[in-house]
């Protein structure tokens, strides 16, 4: 399985400063999400078209919690929240979008699945500033949820190039950031690192599958 990296805007970034970021770490990474909540569906809208006119695919585009702005702008994904339209209803408004769906428990990832989307973000598996006071998941949660979601589950929360590998080692299909890469003083940089890091997991997973086949190779022939 190929691991994806998500990057999530952080709402402190002037539009033209998130386009210019987002122009810059594309290339590393496999989404970049406009999560500004405290911007009107104008405002969003304008931040989405300067990010694509700076040059992010669209594909890789995924508008937080607002389909009409995804839709309008011509993002690849929405990313829906529970406040938001539920993932079935946004399919039947757009079928060609990418529905992503936030969930908090093994329970609501399974039903992300039910209920249409496409992938879920799982959080938040480890402290992070984003949610003062609130108790992480950890690692054992977020197995239990992959083990349940029948759809690719990205983890988020506190993730940083040093834990990815632990994190995927649970079946996460990817990783989210926002602060590791938005806060960053040079986020390029850290988008690569991320990089490196999901590589590196990629790269044991190979081996040990090479492994695997190379002792069920012997063990067959020892049959034949
Ligand atoms: C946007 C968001 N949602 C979360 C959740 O648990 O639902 S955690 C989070 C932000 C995670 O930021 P960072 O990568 O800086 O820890």
């Amino acid at each position: 399985m190929l691991h994806e990296i998500h990057v999530i805007s952080d709402g402190r970034l002037h539009p033209e400063k998130l386009a210019e970021l987002a122009a810059a770490v594309h290339p590393i990474v496999d989404y970049i999400h406009l999560r500004e909540k405290a911007m009107s569906a104008r405002e969003l809208l304008a931040a989405a078209q300067q990010m694509l006119q700076a040059g992010v695919p669209p594909s890789k585009l995924v508008i937080n919690d607002r389909i009409d702005v995804a839709l309008a702008a011509g993002a690849g994904g929405v990313q829906l929240a529970w406040h938001s339209l539920p993932p079935a209803a946004a399919r039947g408004l757009a079928t060609g979008l990418r529905i992503g769906r936030s969930v908090h428990s093994w329970e609501e990832a399974a039903e992300a699945g039910r209920q249409g989307a496409d992938f879920c973000l799982y959080g938040h598996v480890f402290p992070t500033a984003c949610k003062p006071g609130q108790q992480a998941r950890g690692l054992a949660q977020l197995a239990e949820a992959v083990r349940w979601s029948r759809i690719p589950l990205i983890a988020l929360g506190g993730i940083t190039p040093g834990n990815a590998g632990a994190v995927l080692t649970q079946g996460a299909a990817g990783i989210a950031v926002m602060s590791g890469i938005c806060g960053a003083p040079d986020p390029v940089a850290a988008a690569r690192a991320y990089r490196e890091a999901v590589h590196r997991d990629r790269a044991a997973e190979l081996a040990e599958a090479l492994e695997m086949a190379q002792s069920q190779g012997t063990a067959g022939g020892e049959q034949a």
